[in-house]
């Protein structure tokens, strides 16, 4: 199962979270969030991250052209898309070369059927809790509704994932491609705890799966 870490920004941290190699860190390009890089990201750094580990930027009903630009300065391989955009608007995105990860806010009576019209544009969804924000919310929803996927577009699980509450991943009958952990790993906003971390990798990888990154 794939690991994604997001809402990194703090150069040293990074470089620490860089040597368990998750295979996807996120980076909040959303002013409104504790955890917005804003001017603080290092870019040579964030380009100098080995290519297997997919860098992702997270957007919330941003512009295409800033999208474009902050993926194209910091080498982003994905966008992660967690406002109102439409299948249209992953379309524009996708068609200029970059991949889409879209996010939902998941809800009981939430309509899996409407994701047919993002798939195409999609090359994962996200399925996080609802909450006040559009997300870092550190709670979780009720993971049995992913019972009723019925899509094959791969996705992450996301919403207030922690070392405690990460075991009951295995009561789930959807298959997970990977998990996006955040808030329940932070010391404070945007500064993840190492140690933490690497008790999840412990945990999820098992070691022919690391050896696969290696490789
Ligand atoms: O993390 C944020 O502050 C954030 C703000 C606005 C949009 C998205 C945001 N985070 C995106 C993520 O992928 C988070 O990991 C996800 O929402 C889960 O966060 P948490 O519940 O804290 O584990």
């Amino acid at each position: 199962m794939k690991i994604k870490v997001c809402g990194m920004r703090d150069t040293a941290n990074l470089a620490e979270l860089v040597e368990l190699k998750p295979d996807f860190i996120g980076f909040i390009f959303y002013d409104k969030s504790p955890r917005f890089v804003g001017e603080n990201l290092d870019e040579e750094f964030i380009k100098s991250i080995p290519k297997p580990i997919k860098k992702v930027g997270v957007f919330v009903n941003a512009n295409p052209d800033y999208i474009l630009r902050m993926a194209k300065k910091y080498d982003l391989q994905y966008v992660q898309l967690h406002g109102h955009e439409t299948p249209d608007f992953c379309r524009t995105i996708k068609m200029r070369g970059v991949n889409i990860i879209k996010a939902f806010s998941i809800e009981s009576d939430f309509n899996f059927a409407m994701l047919n019209n993002y798939k195409p544009h999609c090359d994962y969804f996200l399925f996080d809790a609802k909450g006040a924000n559009p997300g870092g919310n550190g709670i979780t929803f009720d993971w049995s509704i992913l019972n009723r996927y019925d899509n094959d577009r791969p996705f992450f699980l996301s919403g207030g994932l922690s070392l405690e509450n990460i075991v009951q991943i295995n009561e789930l009958k959807a298959k997970i491609y990977g998990l996006d952990v955040n808030s329940k790993f932070e010391t404070a906003p945007a500064v993840k705890d190492i140690d933490a971390l690497r008790q999840l990798f412990e945990l999820i990888r098992p070691i022919e799966e690391e050896e696969e990154i290696e490789a």
